[in-house]
């Protein structure tokens, strides 16, 4: 049986980063209580704030609301063939964002950078990236797939994700973990980026797509058949309802597929 994804509208950025906290850490205290760390794939965009907004904010006394930054084990699913000080890299906007701002006493997760040694050969800075992601989640023999606890995505005006774009070849991949791209449509043209299979493997998958921008792209996606080819519809045809939109009423304004509003 087919179960659709979750859409979620939020009234204010304040109600979004409160429920995508909760999200975030349901995930986190379920992977940590089964394999002591919390495997997480980032997107870049407007991504790395809201997750700061959400996971900086006041502090709890409950034990399951902590951010266990220490147990986090943060990998890009896109980044761009910069250096790691450019201010065009998903790194630097995660560094910027969230990693240069979480207190001392929250913990340091440990992040996993592309090797800026390959910037001119962006396949084998995938073969290079999926080499970390074996290592981390076995060996190609025995893993099929890493299985992430959490990706969290975002999702473009064309219904990109990732750095899978639509019509790409590299949607049909099968077999690679970690793709390399030379001429994206979106700046810059060199990136890597993981598969469409790996994408819709997470345990947990959450988009983040905000603002009246998004609304044309949303209707797209949720509503009609032609979006459901799109790679964010993808995801969503292929991940079910282990994917969840976090959304605001503004980027849902119009959409007909039923969304929650207000809470998870
Ligand atoms: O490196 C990238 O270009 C991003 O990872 C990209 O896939 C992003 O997530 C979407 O373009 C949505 O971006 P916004 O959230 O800024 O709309």
């Amino acid at each position: 049986m087919v179960k659709p994804p979750n859409l979620y509208a939020f009234a204010d950025p304040e109600d979004l980063a409160r429920n995508l906290r909760s999200f975030v850490l349901d995930a986190q205290n379920v992977a940590i209580e089964r394999h002591e760390v919390f495997r997480v794939g980032v997107s870049g965009g407007s991504l790395p704030k809201v997750l700061a907004k959400a996971l900086l904010q006041s502090k709890s006394s409950s034990p399951t609301d902590q951010v266990q930054f220490a147990k986090w084990r943060i990998f890009f699913a896109d980044e761009r063939a910069v250096p790691l000080d450019h201010e065009d890299s998903n790194y630097k906007l995660l560094k910027d964002e969230l990693l240069d701002k979480i207190p001392e006493e929250m913990g340091k997760p440990t992040v996993f950078p592309i090797d800026v040694e390959y910037l001119d050969d962006t396949q084998e800075m995938a073969d290079q990236y999926e080499k970390t992601l074996v290592k981390e989640f076995a060996s190609r023999d025995s893993v099929k797939l890493p299985m992430f606890d959490l990706l969290l995505l975002g999702c473009g005006p064309d219904g990109h994700t990732c750095s899978l774009f639509p019509g790409s070849p590299l949607l049909r991949e099968t077999d690679a973990w970690v793709l390399p791209i030379d001429n994206s449509p979106k700046p810059p043209p060199k990136r890597i980026t993981i598969s469409l299979p790996v994408a819709t493997h997470g345990i947990k998958i959450a988009f983040v797509a905000t603002g009246g921008g998004k609304k044309e792209i949303m209707r797209q996606i949720f509503d009609t058949e032609e979006g459901h080819s799109l790679p964010s519809g993808l995801v969503n045809s292929f991940g079910q309802d282990r994917v969840s939109w976090f959304t605001d009423s503004p980027a849902v304004d119009g959409v007909q597929f039923p969304s929650r509003r207000g809470s998870l």
